[in-house]
């Protein structure tokens, strides 16, 4: 008798696990679209609510669409008092993402809507999420400055109000539009690995809630979302211009993976770098003090080293993290405004989810012991 040893795909590389209509990347002309559109020229042309429309409801709003869709968001903005409190009483020394994560539970806790299964239902707590995760983000960075919350403000937009939030100001329109043109980039790449859990929590028909925890969850981890925060600390660990060739033949040789550079979709290059590197670039020049010309230098001689060495790119994070350093940002905050932005991929995947279900539930090809009796108790 023959056993056919079914194919193993670990981290379920090059499997296709279901349609989507949200958003695709095109190999051949190594672009992403969101519902169809370049991610880069919406980017360049459209706010980050307009995208959160488009990922939400398949097309980009209409002038009145937009005007009640800015005003729902601005409104509900402003935390719980019970939320507030209980996020305070964290430990300073948790991270962001753990405050995020709890966050996101606690607002699933104190959501009065039980019905989990409607489409009308689900966008409203989405926009809920996405207009509360700032004010939870920018508070949690204030309070470990020591500092108290600023309340959101209405007049501002969602970019700006955040860095009013964060800062008791907002910067230049150049920053804050560098920091939109992030906030484009980074809402959504298909079956990612934190959407893909979303997906799999919303399988099983739990709630939105707890597939956003699950999702921030996958997302802290330093192969995926956490990498933009370790690009900091890798360029904090060489320090200087000189030695990056040299950190990173001690690095590989150690087979530490360099963080911000390789992907598991693109092999020559992440389509959404260019467009944050010429963001980051514009930061860099802005910039007054020799520290952000430093780590530029070092940090483009890195990308240099590890093209050369190893011909790999860099992916997103590379840039951003970077990016949001020099916007003033501390760099356990990093991975949080990924969050912000993310909030609309994952529930744009968690509703198409839902709208045609199928239980997430693959195989595993079993290697341990084989039937043994259990032994009698001595
Ligand atoms: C927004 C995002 O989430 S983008 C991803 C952010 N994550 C990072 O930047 C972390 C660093 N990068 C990585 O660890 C990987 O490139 C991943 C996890 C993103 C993709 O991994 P995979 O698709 O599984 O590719 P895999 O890890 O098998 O890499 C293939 C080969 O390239 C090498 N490689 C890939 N990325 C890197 C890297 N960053 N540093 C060093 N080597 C790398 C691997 O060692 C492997 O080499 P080998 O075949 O000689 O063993
Ligand atoms: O697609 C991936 O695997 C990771 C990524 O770039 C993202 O989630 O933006």
């Amino acid at each position: 008798m023959t056993t056919t040893v079914p194919e193993i795909r670990r981290g379920l590389a090059g499997v296709v696990a279901d349609t989507t209509e949200i958003s695709t990347v095109i190999r051949e002309t190594n672009s992403l679209t969101y519902r169809g559109y370049p991610v880069q020229d919406l980017a360049a042309s459209r706010s980050f609510e307009e995208v959160a429309h488009l990922l939400w409801h398949g097309d980009l709003p209409d002038p009145a669409q937009l005007r009640e869709f800015r005003a729902r968001e601005r409104a509900l903005r402003p935390l719980g008092r019970t939320t507030s409190e209980l996020l305070a009483r964290l430990p300073e020394t948790c991270h962001p993402m753990d405050v995020l994560r709890t966050a996101v539970s606690l607002f699933g806790a104190e959501d009065p809507i039980e019905d989990d299964d409607g489409t009308a239902a689900n966008r409203a707590k989405s926009l809920a999420l996405l207009a509360k995760l700032p004010t939870v983000v920018a508070a949690d960075q204030r309070r470990r400055r020591g500092l108290s919350p600023i309340p959101p403000d209405s007049d501002l937009g969602y970019a700006e109000n955040f860095f009013q939030m964060c800062f008791g100001a907002v910067p230049e329109p150049e920053v804050v539009r560098c920091f939109e043109i992030s906030l484009v980039l980074y809402a959504e790449h298909s079956f990612n690995a934190s959407t893909f859990t979303a997906r799999v929590v919303t399988s099983t028909l739990s709630d939105l809630y707890s597939a956003v925890t699950a999702a921030i969850g996958a997302l802290k981890g330093p192969l995926h979302g956490g990498a933009n925060e370790a690009v900091m600390h890798m360029l904090e660990e060489i320090g200087d211009p000189a030695r990056a060739g040299e950190w990173l033949d001690g690095a590989l040789a150690a087979k530490r993976k360099i963080m911000g550079f390789g992907h598991r979709v693109y092999r020559h290059g992440d389509s959404r770098v260019p467009m944050m590197q010429d963001a980051l670039d514009r930061l860099v020049s802005r910039a007054t003090d020799s520290e952000a010309t430093r780590l530029a230098t070092l940090h483009e001689s890195l990308r240099r080293a590890v093209l050369t060495r190893k011909g790999i790119h860099p992916n997103l994070d590379y840039p951003a993290g970077l990016a949001y350093h020099l916007m003033g940002f501390d760099t356990p905050t990093f991975t949080p405004i990924f969050v912000m932005s993310r909030i609309t991929g994952w529930t744009a995947h968690i509703t198409e989810q839902l709208a045609h279900n199928a239980l997430i539930r693959p195989l595993a090809s079993y290697t341990g012991p084989g039937q043994r009796p259990v032994p009698t108790v001595p």
